[in-house]
């Protein structure tokens, strides 16, 4: 068994290491290891990865395939599986049978379960002055369900569990030395690996539901990988994120604006009407010759560009996108009006959006869009933009706090995007995070997405994350 100082991952190599019972993410190694004091009731089984090509350490499969992704993107990686740690902090006297003892574990117990129900994301119930507020700003879609990341809620929780143990230490710091001291020290022990490193390749990792077969959000199949802390399926509305400057990145969802009959009408119209284009992107300087979207794409407004496509001036609105236009705008009480729409069109499940911020000058800042899908269902993911960023977390912390985190909320959504769907996004959802519709491995039939955005003429150039 080798005593935790013996474990130390330099930080500059890591992307993050999370705690596998909460939302806790650190890149130090020695902050996990505080902050696992704050779970003595469980041992702690902690796998640690690694990137085949620049060696960055994480404890997220999931999120190291997407920085070989972003960072890779030409190269063979392969995920490896590096160290397999087991943290026991449990103390001689967390066993024993002393009564209060036993009492502070059950709350800890309860507190644990708490906190596990808000990052398995179940809705939480806000506040009065929200509601009021989230009402007032943007009216109501219909007077759905709220949820809120309360992420403040499970670290108060987990600062309990943490002030708890501190009690718990100067009661045997009193009592009896030698428990103390290993409450300060849990230690991480390696657990050998069977044999030599064991890939685990990407492909076997491209799981995606099959939205298709209308079997909704099955989060079981992302069993292995990073799962969703919020899947959005109600009709309501979400702050999904709250910034340190109190800006709410914010979701309207109504997964039936449109009844089936009108939404599959709507998408024949649209599908052979429209005239769809496949457009072609240059290069990023040092990049290889040119390359062609995979999806079709339709442009109706004021010129607008994102990296290399310039889509031209177009007025001619399509009396179908005219309607749908009003229908959105009317129901969100008139308080935006759209001046364009980027529709588009996937083809079948092969075709996607890599993700990206729709941050474009023209749309001005914290744009607000909303989204009406047609066709096939996919899965819309949000992920925040300072988790997936490398060398996010450097912050650490403690008891479930990270130090230094300028975001609050939830770190990765998903939307089942079906036939007949709305979704309205505002606030700093477009500074924050950022979308994707993912190739997905589960064949499908074509779908129509329209985003309806606002073009501020005059604004300028444009600069764009991604697509
Ligand atoms: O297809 C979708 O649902 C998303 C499309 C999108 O993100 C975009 O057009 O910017
Ligand atoms: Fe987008």
């Amino acid at each position: 068994m080798e005593a935790e100082s013996d474990i130390n991952f330099e930080p500059e190599r890591v992307l993050l290491f999370d705690c596998p019972l909460c939302k806790f993410f650190t890149t130090y190694f020695s902050r996990l290891s505080e902050h696992a004091i704050g779970h003595p009731e469980r041992d702690i089984e902690f796998v640690v990865y690694k990137c085949s090509e620049c060696e960055l350490l994480c404890s997220s499969e999931y999120l190291l395939q997407e920085h070989s992704e972003v960072h890779h993107p030409d190269k063979t990686v392969v995920i490896q599986k590096v160290e397999e740690l087991f943290l026991n902090c449990r103390t001689d006297s967390d066993n024993g049978d002393d009564e209060e003892q036993q009492q502070k574990q059950e709350e800890a117990d309860i507190d644990e379960e708490e906190a596990a129900t808000g990052a398995d994301g179940t809705d939480y119930s806000r506040d009065e002055e929200f509601s009021t507020k989230w009402t007032t700003n943007a009216g109501s879609v219909g007077g759905g369900k709220r949820a809120w990341a309360s992420e403040k809620n499970t670290n108060n929780q987990q600062m309990k569990h943490h002030q708890q143990q501190f009690s718990r230490k100067r009661q045997f710091g009193a009592g009896g030395q030698s428990s103390a001291v290993s409450l300060m020290q849990p230690g991480f022990n390696r657990r050998p690996i069977g044999g030599p490193m064991q890939p685990v390749h990407l492909m076997q990792k491209r799981l995606r539901p099959n939205w298709s077969q209308g079997q909704g959000v099955r989060q079981q199949q992302f069993g292995g990988v990073m799962q969703p802390d919020l899947v959005v399926r109600d009709k309501g509305d979400y702050v999904i994120s709250v910034s340190r400057g109190g800006l709410e990145a914010r979701l309207r969802f109504d997964p039936a604006f449109y009844s089936s009959e009108a939404a599959s009408q709507t998408f024949n119209t649209l599908a052979t009407e429209l005239a769809w284009e496949q457009l072609k992107t240059r290069p990023k300087p040092g990049g290889k010759g040119e390359s062609t979207e995979p999806r079709m794409t339709y442009w109706v407004g004021p010129k607008y560009s994102y990296g290399s496509v310039h889509l031209p001036e177009n007025s001619n609105w399509h009396p179908a996108l005219m309607q749908i236009k009003q229908d959105v705008e009317r129901a969100l009480e008139d308080k935006v009006t759209f001046n364009a729409c980027l529709a588009i069109l996937y083809r079948d499940h092969n075709d996607s959006m890599p993700w990206h911020s729709d941050n474009e000058r023209e749309m001005g800042s914290n744009p607000a869009i909303a989204s009406v899908s047609f066709g096939a269902s996919r899965l819309f993911e949000l992920r925040r933009f300072d988790v997936a960023q490398q060398g996010f977390g450097g912050g650490g912390g403690i008891g479930g706090v990270v130090f230094g985190q300028q975001i609050q909320g939830f770190r990765s959504v998903h939307v089942p995007l079906s036939a007949g769907s709305l979704l309205y996004t505002c606030g700093s959802i477009q500074k924050d995070w950022q979308h994707r519709i993912g190739r997905q491995s589960a064949s499908c039939g074509p779908r129509i997405n329209l985003t309806f955005r606002t073009i501020v003429t005059g604004s300028g150039g444009s600069k764009r994350t991604g697509k």
